[in-house]
């Protein structure tokens, strides 16, 4: 073999792209690697303007560096990429060294293209699992979940990623990228059915990309439902219990085994989510306990209504909306003889009485209206949006629920307790002490005037 031969021979089986072309930009040499980029070959190429090869905005953006390198005999490198007709993006290092003659005149270049898409594609994995990562500080965003998955199936080339959570059995999609499939987040499917059993059952990450050739795959409900031929999925693990899968997947096999960056990189993504779902369960978990504590704040533990707190909150909101439109009715209601009630039958019977009570007020008000235990045996309804005329009807029902009240006991006697009800309109220079004094002496004077009754607050009443 000549010299020639050899060069020729190793230039052809180099990765890296190679070309040369003359001062009228054609091309006098390609190898295979460059033609194929092109999905051409070298013959196809040969002699040809790179005008004929590129693409018109491509040559535009080229144009200026051989043109430079014509001029000034300066060699070249640098970083471009290229987007392809069916979206493929290349990202592409790229060296132009001249060929000077005797007489010192470039006459030609030599291109050596290296495609670093694989490296690129790599840092855009890394830089997105870190903003994942990173954002969690300030709150858990869903969608740069979406991003990580998208940039995943990317990296892969696949048509599927998921992060699905798994419960007594049941595996619900949470987060998921496809274009090609049709799944969406919220999707539940039986455990059973999925490639996530595989990784449960493996308990660590496991990949394949020829399914039917893999004894853990091809007998599987999944791969006889999906066909999915390559697979790589990792376990969620949070606070030492198994919360999810995280998964990639594609329909037909992949050429090459997943490397050792790309499984490192699927390892990285489910470590990153781990971070994100814990920090979002802590997040969820005290919320749900901040709300279990205001509510156990502004409730009263024996009847369940609302206490004097939640009340006066109430009053006060009502009393700013008041300022907008309608005013609003509060009646303060007193159980009658309750000492007697006491005494007779003891404490416990009366908090029965108290409970059955509050339970006859509640269903006989509108749902916009509140029931308060104020303290004791003393009550408050609140009717929002209401006057004497329409509050009436409603504070008689409360009334005649409670007289309706049968407390059976266990000796078969029984006990209806009665209410007294004092009643005022708002005022539209009330504050809460005011309106409230006003229902309260208005209740005086139910319990003087005999007790079980509605008695409205007279006008002079201030
Ligand atoms: N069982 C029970 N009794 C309570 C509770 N809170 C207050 N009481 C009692 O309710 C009674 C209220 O009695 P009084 O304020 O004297 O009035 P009354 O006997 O209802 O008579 P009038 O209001 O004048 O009709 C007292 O004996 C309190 O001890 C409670 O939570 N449970």
């Amino acid at each position: 073999m000549t010299k020639h031969h050899i060069t020729h021979r190793i230039i052809e089986q180099l990765p890296t792209m190679v070309a040369y072309v003359d001062r009228d930009r054609l091309f006098r040499y390609v190898n295979t690697s460059y033609a194929g980029f092109f999905d051409l070959t070298p013959q196809e190429m040969l002699g040809k303007p790179l005008t004929d090869v590129l693409s018109e905005e491509s040559y535009q953006r080229i144009k200026p560096n051989h043109d430079h390198i014509f001029a000034t005999g300066e060699k070249m490198e640098f970083s471009d990429s290229v987007t392809f007709r069916n979206g493929r993006k290349s990202f592409l290092d790229i060296r132009y060294l001249p060929e000077i003659d005797e007489q010192d005149n470039v006459i030609g270049i030599y291109v050596l293209i290296e495609d670093v898409s694989d490296y690129y594609a790599s840092v855009d994995v890394m830089r997105t699992i870190h903003e994942v990562i990173h954002k969690r500080g300030r709150r858990i965003d869903p969608a740069s979940i979406d991003e990580l998955l998208k940039v995943g199936v990317e990296y892969l080339g696949v048509d599927i990623g998921t992060a699905s959570s798994i419960q007594n059995g049941t595996y619900t999609i949470e987060w998921v990228q496809t274009a090609k499939m049709d799944f969406s987040a919220g999707t539940q499917l039986p455990l059973a059915t999925t490639y996530c059993s595989v990784v449960l059952k493996a308990n660590h990450l496991i990949y394949t990309n020829d399914a039917s050739k893999d004894s853990r795959f091809k007998e599987h409900a999944s791969y006889q439902t999906y066909g999915l031929e390559t697979y790589i999925g990792t376990p969620l693990i949070i606070n030492d219990q198994v919360w999810g899968v995280l998964g990639f997947a594609r329909k037909s096999k992949r050429a090459e085994p997943f490397t050792e960056l790309e499984i490192e990189m699927v390892r990285m993504m489910g470590t990153a989510l781990e971070t994100v779902i814990a920090e979002q369960k802590i997040r969820s978990d005290l919320i749900r306990q901040r709300d279990d504590m205001a509510l156990i704040a502004y409730t009263d533990a024996l009847t369940g209504l609302k206490n004097r707190s939640a009340g006066m909150e109430i009053l006060e909101q009502s009393l700013v909306r008041q300022n907008g439109g309608r005013g609003f009715v509060v009646s303060v209601i007193d159980f009658d003889h309750f000492k007697t009630i006491n005494d007779t039958y003891g404490h416990d019977i009366g908090d029965k009485v108290l409970i059955a009570g509050s339970e006859a007020m509640s269903a006989a008000v509108r749902s916009s209206d509140s029931v308060v235990r104020v303290g004791g045996e003393e009550f408050m309804v609140v009717l929002a949006y209401a006057d004497h005329e329409s509050a009436s009807q409603v504070l008689e029902r409360v009334r005649a629920a409670v007289e309706e009240t049968v407390v059976t006991l266990d000796s078969g006697e029984v006990i209806n307790p009665t209410v007294s009800v004092g009643a005022s309109e708002s005022h539209p220079d009330d504050d809460v002490s005011s309106i409230y004094r006003r229902a309260d002496q208005a209740l005086y004077k139910a319990k003087r005037e005999g007790r079980n009754r509605v008695v409205w607050a007279s006008e002079s009443d201030v």
